[in-house]
């Protein structure tokens, strides 16, 4: 399912923190959002899973704008994962994946086996599911990162939002979780701050004071002059033994 937003606008106490940002992104695809801290990726991300009335604008889901949709049929299509996301303590990790299939459970439709196995295979595609019966307050950092991640997985997304899912994750976890999510047929719009894992994204919107300022595939978008207009860095590029390149960055 496609996503898009149309001159969205966001102000807090007289301060602008978006503006006029406009942003299509086609079904099926990973959207890179990079950017400086401070530069609204975050804001605009909840503006987008339907977190906030945006001051001017709006955003559409299928074609459909958000703003008519119920809450619930929100849920069932777009799940966010936060960047410092809470959740209350005394619960188990295997609870708190399985509060993922709530937008799809009623009064008419109970919990099923099929909800155990969705609950199974998020855990198993976090590398979570040996910890399945751990208390979540007894979790590190990044394996409540994970954890949140599998909740998402467990809502079976169309569209899914990942607020720097990489922070906190020891580099083999960081791997494992970008590949997966590149992996999903689902359109998925995720901010990163490392560029070189942002380069892998089918394409990257580039925030800087509230607005977006390049949109495009990441080899068009991240030039040199653009890393040191928007990031202040400049770029060397070199050789990967796959034939990739890779950016080693310093003070311009
Ligand atoms: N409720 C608020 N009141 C005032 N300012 C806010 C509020 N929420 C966010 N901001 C400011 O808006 C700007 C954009 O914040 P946002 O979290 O969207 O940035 P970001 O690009 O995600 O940053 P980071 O890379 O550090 O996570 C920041 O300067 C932040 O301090």
């Amino acid at each position: 399912m496609n996503l898009s937003a149309e001159n969205l606008s966001w102000r807090v106490h007289g301060h602008t923190l978006l503006e006029n940002v406009s942003l299509a992104v086609a079904s099926g695809q990973t959207f890179g959002l990079v950017g400086p801290n401070g530069s609204g990726k975050t804001t605009l991300l909840r503006l987008l899973a339907g977190l906030g009335k945006p001051k001017t604008g709006r955003v559409l889901l299928g074609g459909t704008p958000l703003a008519r949709m119920r809450q619930r049929h929100i849920a069932q299509s777009i799940a966010l994962v936060e960047q410092q996301a809470e959740t209350t303590d005394r619960i188990q990790v295997r609870q708190v994946v399985a509060l993922g299939r709530t937008p799809f459970l009623s009064a008419l439709r109970a919990w099923a086996k099929e909800d155990d196995a969705i609950v199974d295979q998020a855990l198993v595609d976090v590398d979570m599911a040996h910890m399945a019966g751990r208390l979540w307050h007894t979790l590190s950092g990044g394996e409540r990162q994970r954890v949140h991640i599998a909740r998402a997985l467990a809502q079976q997304p169309k569209i899914l939002l990942l607020d720097e899912p990489t922070n906190h994750l020891d580099i083999r976890h960081q791997l494992s979780i970008l590949e997966l999510v590149r992996q999903l047929p689902i359109t998925v719009i995720i901010t990163l701050h490392d560029l070189n894992q942002a380069m892998t994204c089918d394409r990257l919107g580039i925030m800087d004071g509230g607005q977006l300022v390049g949109v495009g595939k990441p080899g068009e978008v991240l030039t040199p002059t653009r890393l040191q207009q928007t990031f202040g860095v400049q770029a060397e590029l070199l050789a990967g033994d796959n034939g990739e390149q890779v950016m080693r960055f310093y003070h311009a």
